[in-house]
């Protein structure tokens, strides 16, 4: 079995409000280089490690990872909209390899999924139905939320459940690293706040549209200086990188959900899927780290960061 990871930060901003173009240019090299590198890898699988931004999870039920035999992205920040090219037969025989390991995961046969999924598919692969896939929905906004040992041991079953299939299997990992955007949140929110965390009607297309252009503003603002978000923290993204880089996943697990996010903001949990796709890469032997690109990104509200990695 041959196995790589690709880590991928996403942003919701990109393409509406962007940073310098000289920063610009740097994302733009680094993504070519992993487009050409999973290019050349060639996957016959894509096991996508995402988030929700409550689209498709909602506290009414909540679970801290999901996996989808079938999957329908809705198109939020004019993000592609429709199926995904799930590989049904690949995503029930890993949900059965992962349950068998202990870890207890959540299925669903029509996940919705946002941004966070359709983003990477779109920039690595050109469309959410390029490739077969397998998305795993892991929790990394909507608190409370478990520990970081929890979300390794998924990706260390999925890598071993992964090794039995005899097929190309690349990793992928959507998350911005330290970020803390204007998601709301459940704890003390106003009644009509709360019942759309809970309950998750779709909003009316122009809803929808006034609550992205509020997270636009609040990257406008961020960029500028004007405001109480948490700032990107550098030092601590790359101490993820670096435990990355080293192959050190078991020291995530020292790694809790405040320290998260009293480090990183609100969203540093989307980390949890970079812990995830490194576990499972992880788990099928050692690895070498062959790029790592990262920057600080206000206008995206991101620390942003890109890395790929093969297994030897
Ligand atoms: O409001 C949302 O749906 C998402 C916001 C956001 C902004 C910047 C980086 C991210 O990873 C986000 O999820
Ligand atoms: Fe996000």
């Amino acid at each position: 079995m041959t196995v790589a990871a690709v880590g991928l930060s996403h942003s919701p901003l990109i393409g509406k409000n962007d940073p310098e173009p000289e920063v610009l240019a740097r994302v733009d090299a680094a993504v070519e280089n992993a487009r050409a590198f999973v290019r050349e890898f060639d996957p016959e699988l894509v096991v996508l490690y995402a988030p929700d931004h409550y689209n498709g999870f909602f506290y009414k039920e909540m679970p801290p990872f999901c996996l989808a035999t079938e999957s329908r992205s809705v198109g939020d920040f004019d993000s592609a909209a429709g199926p995904l090219s799930v590989d049904t037969e690949a995503a029930t025989a890993l949900a059965q390899g992962v349950l068998d390991r202990g870890v207890d995961l959540t299925i669903s046969a029509r996940m919705t999924v946002d941004h966070g999924f359709a983003q990477p598919l779109e920039v690595l692969f050109g469309g959410i139905d390029r490739v077969p896939v397998v998305p795993v929905f892991v929790n990394g906004v909507a608190p409370p939320l478990g520990p970081v040992s929890r979300v390794r041991a998924l990706g260390t079953a999925m890598g071993e459940a992964a090794a039995q299939l005899d097929k190309r299997v690349l990793f992928l990992a959507s998350g911005g690293l330290s970020h803390d955007p204007p998601v709301p949140v459940l704890d003390g929110a106003p009644p009509r706040i709360a019942e759309a965390l809970i309950e998750g009607h779709a909003p009316t297309p122009e809803q929808r549209a006034k609550s992205e252009q509020r997270v636009v503003k609040a990257g406008q603002d961020y960029a500028a200086g004007a405001t109480m978000m948490l700032p990107i923290n550098p030092s601590w993204d790359n101490q993820l990188l670096d435990l990355v880089e080293q192959g050190r996943i078991a020291e995530f697990d020292t790694w809790t959900p405040d320290g998260m996010a009293a480090e990183g903001g609100g969203s540093a949990h989307e980390v949890r899927t970079w812990i995830a796709a490194y576990a499972s890469l992880a788990a099928t032997g050692a690895y070498e780290l062959k790029s790592r690109f990262y920057e600080a990104i206000p206008a995206w509200i991101a620390g942003f960061a890109v890395t790929t990695a093969l297994g030897r």
